[in-house]
C-alpha cells in the first residue's frame, strides 16, 4: 500500500521516430532542395512562362514551409497510461456544461441523451454538477430537460445494476442485447425510455409543448413568455437539487445536481455565442456548486465511457506532475462515420497523430468539447512555478438547499449587461471574437504558463455527431479555418503576443491547424495554372526522360505515399483515403479559400466573426445518401461554384490535351508528363463532381443554377487560356 501510494498516477510513454520516419523526412528534403535548384537554374525567358514558373516556385516554397510544420509536430509522439485511481474518499467536485442552441438543428431528444449519459458517470452523484445551457432558451428543449430530470431518477440506479455501457440510453438501447436474467426491469426502463423518447420527439414536430403538459409543470416556467432564438430573459431553474434530500433516484440514493440555464440574450448585445454561454455558465456555476474541475461537452456528444471523471482526475491529481495541467482534451471522435469516411471527418489522423505529436511538444488544444478544464486556469490564474493545490480539499460552496433563492442569485449572473466593463471574454473564461474560442482559450490558458494533456482511452470517452452533408462539412471547416488564421494573425503577428512563454517547438506545431486557411492560395495556383499552361503549350516542369523529373516524382510520391500509410494505420481503409484527398482539395481551394478572404475582409473592417451551427440531423433521402456514401450537393452555394468550375476546367483541359494526343502529338507525353498527370488525377479525382452534374437524378445532384454558373466560369477561363 505505502509503496503503491507514491507510484504516479500516470504514465507517459514516448516514441521517438525511428530510423525509418528519419530517412524519409532525410530524402524528401534532398528532394525540395533538387527541385528548388531546378526552379532556380531552368527560369524560362517568355514572360507569361516567367512568371508562371516564379508562381509556382511560390507555391512550392510555402508548401516545403507548411510540410516542415507538419513534420515538427510529428517528431515525438506520446501516449498516456495506466490510470490509477486510489483516491475514492477524497474526490473532487465536478461541473459539468452541456451546450445547445437551437432545438431544430439539435433535437431536444439528443440533448436528453447526452445529459443522461453525463448524469450517469460513475462517480459519486453529490459531488456531480450538470449546468445545461440552452441558446435558444427553447420550450422543447426545457421540456425535454424536465423529462430528463425525470427519467434520471431510473437511469442511473439502472446503470449501475447492469453495468450499462454507453450511458446514453439512445446509444445503449440501440445496440444492446437483452440480458437473460431479471428482463423484466430491464424492458420496463426501456420502455420507459421509449415513450419519453416518442412524447419529447412529437412535442418537437409539434413545434410547441401542448397545453396538457403545460398544466402538469405548472410551477417550473412561465410557459406563455415566447422566446425566440434572438431575444429572451434569462431562464434558470434547478431542476435536480443534489443538497436536498427530496430528490432521490428510485433506491433512495442521492442524485447529481441538475440546472438549466438559458441566458438573457437581447438584440443589441452582443452574445458571442458558444464562449458567451459558457462563461454564463462558469459564474452561474460558480455560485451554485463552484467545482475546480469542470468539463465541457457540445449537446452532441454523449460520454462513452462511465470512467473518464476518474481518468481524466489521474492527470490532475498527480503529486509530481498535476499541479501544473490546465486541462485535460479527449479527442473528438463520431458515431455516425461511414466505413470509408466520404466527407474525411473521422479526424482519425489528428486524434491518433497530430494531437500525440502536440501533446509530446507541450500539450494539445482545446477542441471545444471533450475537455477537462481546471476552473482557475480558464478563470485566468497564471501557473506559478511551485503553485500548488490540494484538490482533495477544495472548498466547494456550501450550497445553499433552497434552490429559490439561488436561482435569484444567479440569475444575475447570466444577464447579459452583467459582462459589460469586466475582464469576461479578454482576460477570463473562454475568449470573445473568434470563430475558434476554443482553440484560442486554450493557446492563452498554455500562454499563462498551464500544460494540457491529451486523454486519448481505448474506448472512447465521447462520440459525437459529424456533418452528413459536402456543405455543412465544407462550412464547418470554414469556420475553423478562419477562426484560426484569425489566432494566427492576431498571437503570431507582428510581435508573437504573449506566446514567448510556451515551447517553440509547441508555436510551431500550432501552425499545422493555424495556417489551414494559408494553403488555399497555393493550392488553387497548382491545381488550375499547370491546366492552364498545358493548354497555351508552357512547360513548367521537367520532362520525363529529363534526370531532373525524378525529385519531383519521389517528393510528390512519396508524401501521398506516407500520408496513406499514416492513414491505413490510424484504421482508415484504401478507399477513405481516396476521399480523404478528395476532400482535402475540396477543402483548401474552398472552405480555406472563403476563410482566408474573410480575413481579409475583417482586417479591412468589413466583417464579423459569426457562428453558423452545424445541423446534428438531416432529412431522410439526405440521411440514406449519406449512408450509402452517395455525395450530397443538393443546395447552393458560392463553395460549390469553385469546386466545380476547377473540376469542369480541368475536364476541358484534359480533353483538350488527350485530343492532341490522339492526332499523333505523342511528344507532349513527354514533354507535358508532370502536367498532363497533375491534369489526369484532378479529373479522377473529381469523379463525383461530373456524376452529379451530368448523370444523377436524385435531389442530391447539383443543382441546376450551379451547373449553370460554372460551366459558362469553366469556359470562359478555357477560352482565355487558349486564345
Ligand atoms: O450561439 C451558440 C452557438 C453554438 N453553441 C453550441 O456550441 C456547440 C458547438 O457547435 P456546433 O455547431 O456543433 O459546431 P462544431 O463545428 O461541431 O463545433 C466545434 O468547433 C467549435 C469552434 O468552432 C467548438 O466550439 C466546438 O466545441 C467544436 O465541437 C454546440 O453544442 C452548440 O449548441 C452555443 O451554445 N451557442
Ligand atoms: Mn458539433
Amino acid at each position: 500500500m505505502g509503496r503503491s501510494s507514491s507510484l504516479p498516477l500516470f504514465e507517459t510513454k514516448s516514441s521517438r521516430r525511428r530510423l525509418l520516419f528519419k530517412f524519409y523526412l532525410a530524402s524528401v528534403l534532398v528532394a525540395i532542395c533538387l527541385i528548388w535548384a531546378y526552379r532556380i537554374s531552368y527560369l524560362p525567358e517568355g514572360l507569361l512562362q516567367r512568371w508562371a514558373w516564379i508562381g509556382l516556385f511560390i507555391a512550392e516554397v510555402w508548401f516545403t514551409f507548411y510540410w516542415i510544420v507538419t513534420q515538427v509536430l510529428r517528431w515525438n509522439l506520446t501516449f498516456r497510461d495506466r490510470l490509477s485511481q486510489r483516491y475514492e474518499k477524497h474526490l473532487p467536485g465536478i461541473d459539468i456544461f452541456v451546450c445547445t442552441a437551437d432545438p431544430v438543428l439539435e433535437p431536444p431528444i439528443m440533448v436528453f441523451n447526452t445529459v443522461l449519459s453525463v448524469m450517469a458517470y460513475d462517480y459519486p452523484p453529490e459531488k456531480l454538477n450538470i449546468y445545461l445551457s440552452d441558446d435558444g432558451g427553447s420550450d422543447l428543449t426545457f421540456y425535454a430537460m424536465l423529462e430528463a430530470s425525470k427519467f434520471s431518477k431510473y437511469w442511473l440506479p439502472f446503470c449501475k445494476k447492469f453495468n450499462v455501457e454507453p450511458r446514453s440510453p439512445e446509444a445503449y438501447f440501440r445496440s444492446a442485447v437483452e440480458p437473460d436474467n431479471k428482463v423484466k426491469e430491464w424492458l420496463f426502463i426501456k420502455e420507459v425510455y421509449l415513450d419519453m423518447k416518442n412524447r419529447i420527439e412529437s412535442t418537437s414536430k409539434l413545434g410547441k409543448v401542448s397545453d396538457e403538459i403545460r398544466k402538469e409543470h405548472k410551477g417550473f416556467r412561465d410557459w406563455d413568455f415566447v422566446s425566440s432564438r434572438r431575444d429572451h430573459q434569462t431562464i434558470l431553474e434547478i431542476l435536480i437539487n443534489g443538497r436536498d434530500p427530496k430528490f432521490v433516484d428510485s433506491e433512495g440514493q442521492t442524485l447529481p445536481t441538475f440546472v438549466y440555464l438559458a441566458r438573457e440574450k437581447r438584440p443589441q448585445y452582443p452574445h458571442h455565442f458558444k464562449a458567451g454561454a459558457m462563461n454564463s455558465l462558469i459564474r452561474v456555476s460558480s455560485s451554485v456548486s463552484n467545482s475546480p474541475i469542470i468539463l465541457n461537452v457540445d449537446c452532441d456528444m454523449y460520454s462513452n465511457n462511465a470512467n473518464s471523471i476518474r481518468n481524466a482526475l489521474c492527470f490532475f491529481m498527480d503529486d509530481e506532475k498535476g499541479h501544473e495541467i490546465g486541462y485535460v482534451q479527449s479527442p473528438q471522435a463520431f458515431e455516425n462515420i461511414t466505413k470509408n469516411d466520404l466527407y474525411g471527418n473521422s479526424l482519425h489522423v489528428s486524434a491518433e497523430v497530430e494531437i500525440a505529436g502536440l501533446d509530446a511538444n507541450g500539450g494539445p488544444p482545446y477542441f471545444g468539447t471533450g475537455c477537462f478544464h481546471r476552473r482557475e486556469a480558464l478563470c485566468g490564474k497564471q501557473y506559478i512555478k511551485g503553485y500548488k493545490v490540494d484538490l482533495k480539499k477544495v472548498d466547494e460552496k456550501t450550497v445553499e438547499v433552497n434552490s429559490k433563492k439561488l436561482e435569484e442569485v444567479s440569475k444575475v449572473l447570466a444577464s447579459c449587461s452583467y459582462e459589460n466593463d469586466t475582464e469576461w471574454g479578454k482576460e477570463m473564461g473562454l475568449k470573445y471574437g473568434y470563430a475558434t474560442e476554443d482553440v484560442m482559450t486554450g493557446l492563452c490558458i498554455q500562454c499563462r504558463g498551464w500544460r494540457s494533456i491529451n486523454y486519448n482511452p481505448e474506448r472512447k470517452a465521447f462520440l459525437g455527431v459529424a456533418p452528413t452533408t459536402l456543405l455543412q462539412s465544407l462550412v464547418q471547416h470554414k469556420r475553423w479555418a478562419e477562426g484560426n488564421l484569425h489566432i494566427f494573425l492576431s498571437k503570431y503577428c507582428p510581435f508573437l503576443h504573449g506566446l514567448r512563454k510556451i515551447p517553440f517547438k509547441l508555436q510551431v506545431s500550432y501552425c499545422t491547424y493555424l495556417l489551414w486557411a494559408a494553403n488555399s492560395l497555393a493550392t488553387l495556383y497548382y491545381v488550375s495554372v499547370p491546366s492552364i499552361c498545358l493548354l497555351r503549350g508552357i512547360s513548367l516542369f521537367p520532362q520525363a526522360s529529363n534526370p531532373w523529373f525524378q525529385p519531383f516524382a519521389y517528393a510528390m510520391l512519396s508524401n501521398r505515399i506516407y500520408g496513406l500509410g499514416e492513414f491505413v494505420w490510424c484504421d482508415g481503409t484504401f478507399h477513405g483515403w481516396w476521399n480523404d484527398q478528395r476532400i482535402w482539395l475540396f477543402k483548401r481551394t474552398s472552405s480555406y479559400f472563403f476563410a482566408s478572404a474573410d480575413n481579409v475582409l475583417r482586417l479591412l473592417g468589413f466583417t464579423k466573426s459569426a457562428f453558423a451551427i452545424t445541423a446534428k440531423v438531416v432529412d431522410e433521402d439526405v440521411s440514406k445518401r449519406y449512408e450509402q456514401e452517395v455525395m450530397e450537393f443538393g443546395s447552393q452555394s458560392p463553395v460549390f461554384n469553385i469546386i466545380v468550375t476547377l473540376a469542369l476546367f480541368n475536364m476541358f483541359c484534359f480533353l483538350g490535351v488527350m485530343k492532341r494526343i490522339v492526332f499523333s502529338q505523342t511528344k507532349i507525353l513527354d514533354e507535358f508528363a508532370v502536367q498532363i498527370i497533375l491534369c489526369g488525377l484532378l479529373v479522377i479525382i473529381n469523379m463525383p463532381v461530373y456524376e452529379a452534374l451530368f448523370f444523377r437524378k436524385d435531389k442530391g445532384r447539383m443543382p441546376t443554377s450551379v451547373t449553370c454558373k460554372s460551366v459558362v466560369f469553366a469556359l470562359l477561363v478555357y477560352s482565355i487560356a487558349v486564345c
